[in-house]
């Protein structure tokens, strides 16, 4: 079985609780959107997926996924499955570099020690999934360090890094909400990069938007509540509870030419 089953998944912290009576499930070649406003509850259930509970937490019922009963995994096991089998795009991958290491090192470090395979192997692979991403003149890369790279090329270093791991999933918990458009469509392509080598993707977002195109079904959240749960392009057309429809209300903004030439700030002149 390797569906992602959530069974009446309660979470718990001093008698508060985060996360109330969760079900949905998804299939192995189906991959999730989770929406919810700030406090949701969407971080603390993707980080049960790699086995990072909070601290005190009391946790009930049901959460499997590929046959691994996760909350009852020992660390000994996350050892094996988190970052491997399940991945963790941070949204600041500077965090994960060591500054004085060069990229090659931290690559052949991985993909030698985690794939049992030589460091010439290790080498031609690396440059070749950085290239998937999109990388250019990836050799030059391999002798940078990770300070002589911007925040948008380090992820998808660490992507091609990570890819070549072969995951079943990976988790992105909100991987625009501190970039600019241009560069959110960036990860949104990096992320279809992702998907297009048979990876399940976990996509955690304020922002419906970036989930067109991404995923297959869709999960909101409301203060640990699931609000309602389906297919991505039912819930847009027609989401049932009032405040999916207002979460997944098309946003207008103010056009420029829209605002008053001359506005009254209270000014004497
Ligand atoms: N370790 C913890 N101890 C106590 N409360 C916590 C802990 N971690 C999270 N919470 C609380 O759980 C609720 C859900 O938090 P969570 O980080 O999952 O929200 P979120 O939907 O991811 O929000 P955001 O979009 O702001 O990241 C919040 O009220 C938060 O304060």
């Amino acid at each position: 079985m390797e569906r992602l089953i959530v069974k009446d998944l309660t979470l718990e912290i001093k008698d508060r609780v985060l996360l109330n009576h969760l079900n949905f499930e998804l299939e192995a070649h189906e991959s999730l959107g989770i929406v919810g406003e700030s406090g949701s509850g969407k971080t603390l259930f993707s980080r049960l997926l790699i086995g990072r509970k909070p601290q005190g937490a009391d946790i009930q019922g049901e959460l499997t996924y590929r046959d691994w009963d996760i909350l009852k995994l020992k660390e000994k096991d996350w050892q094996e499955i988190r970052g491997r089998k399940i991945a963790y795009i941070a949204q600041n991958p500077h965090g994960l570099f060591n500054e004085m290491q060069t990229i090659e090192s931290h690559g052949l470090e991985v993909l030698t020690s985690l794939l049992k395979i030589t460091k010439d192997q290790a080498r031609d692979q690396f440059v070749q999934a950085m290239e998937d991403f999109n990388l250019e003149n990836s050799r030059d890369l391999l002798k940078k360090y990770p300070f002589q790279l911007s925040g948008g090329m380090l992820q998808r270093v660490m992507l091609a890094m990570m890819m070549e791991l072969n995951p079943y999933m990976v988790i992105a918990d909100e991987p625009t909400s501190a970039l600019d458009s241009w560069n959110a469509e960036n990860v949104a392509d990096l992320l279809r990069i992702c998907k297009s080598k048979g990876t399940q993707l976990l996509v955690i977002t304020h922002d419906y938007r970036l989930l067109k195109g991404l995923v297959d079904r869709i999960v909101i959240l409301k203060k640990g509540d699931l609000i309602e749960s389906g297919p991505l392009e039912e819930v847009l057309k027609n989401p049932k509870s009032e405040y999916g429809k207002a979460l997944l209300a098309p946003r207008t903004y103010k056009r420029y030419r829209d605002i008053p030439e001359k506005r009254d700030y209270g000014f004497k002149d």
